[in-house]
């Protein structure tokens, strides 16, 4: 399958740069984008998409530069928007339908492809509902179904999972991990936990720079401080550690007598604390900071 790649890409608005110098080659598989608030991602997403055009380098699709390719690199293109927009009186079939159509798809071969695509989304019994009587996680995924409509080489999901409930949130992960297996998927997205169980891989934007992690189960290990884990009594000593130190994550432990505290330092934050092993969690706050 061809490769997505992006060389020595610059990219500003006005003077303001935003993206520095990006070397990426994107394979099929799930590969998350992450970053803090404005590090990038919508921006890249963008460029990769060919609607903006980079002040240097190129995106190459199948040996291509893309914005030389135009319309026709859509064909290869899926795309869920963080907020998408749907027609509230129409039916999940007739959304489909008439995105279908607006892509210039073949009737017979459309409405083939609406009855694969309900399934896998599992959406197959409310096709007839009205879209507005659907709840977050039901749009969300009649949301990739439109986006698979033309059966793109590339699927692109801007925060796909804000705001979803956990249930739903495990049943959009099993779907794009199906996808995944055929597609170049890129998925921006905040939340840890939904890096670690759906993707392999990750793009890392920090201080205008990109980077890809093919392994993410390395990156923890790569990690050049140690993780310790403390216990405090006293909800008010807490306060103390979140000053001094990077804590990760703190829970209630002994019948909520206890507080357990995951520190990231190099030196040993207190006579009592043990080391312990860091996790994905632990390595973005390291490599991210807040
Ligand atoms: N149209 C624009 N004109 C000028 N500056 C912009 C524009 N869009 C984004 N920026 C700036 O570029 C930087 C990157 O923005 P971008 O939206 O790509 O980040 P992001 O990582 O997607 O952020 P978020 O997680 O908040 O969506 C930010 O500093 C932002 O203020």
């Amino acid at each position: 399958m061809a490769e997505l790649i992006l060389k020595n890409v610059d990219f500003s608005y006005g003077k303001n740069k935003v993206l520095q110098d990006i070397n990426i080659v994107l394979e099929k598989g799930v590969t998350a984008l992450l970053g803090p608030n404005g590090a990038g991602k919508t921006t890249l997403i963008n460029i990769i998409m060919a609607l903006y055009k980079p002040d240097r380098g190129e995106v190459i699709y199948d040996n291509h530069n893309v914005r030389k390719l135009k319309e026709s690199y859509y064909d290869y293109i899926g795309y869920l928007p963080q907020m998408p927009q749907f027609y509230k009186n129409f039916t999940a079939a007739q959304f489909l339908e008439y995105m279908g159509t607006l892509k210039g798809i073949e009737k017979k071969e459309l409405k083939n492809k609406i009855n694969e695509l309900l399934i896998l989304v599992n959406l197959r019994d409310e096709r007839n509902k009205k879209i507005g009587a659907f709840s977050g996680g039901m749009r969300q995924r009649l949301g990739i179904a439109q986006a698979l409509l033309n059966d793109p080489h590339i699927l692109i999901l801007d925060e796909p999972t804000a705001g979803l409930d956990p249930n739903e949130r495990i049943r959009f992960r099993n779907i794009i991990s199906q996808i995944g297996s055929s597609k170049i998927v890129i998925l921006a997205t905040h939340i840890v936990s939904d890096v670690e169980c759906i993707a392999s891989k990750a793009i890392f934007i920090k201080d205008k720079h990109a980077v890809l992690i093919n392994n993410l189960s390395d990156l923890p290990g790569k990690m050049q401080t140690n993780v310790w884990i403390t216990q405090v009594e006293d909800e008010s000593k807490i306060e103390e550690y979140i000053v001094r130190y990077m804590v990760s994550n703190i829970r209630m432990v002994e019948d909520n007598k206890k507080y357990e505290l995951k520190i990231i330092s190099d030196e040993k934050p207190d006579d009592n604390a043990v080391m312990s092993l860091p996790g994905l969690e632990d390595a973005f706050l390291y490599y991210y900071g807040e």
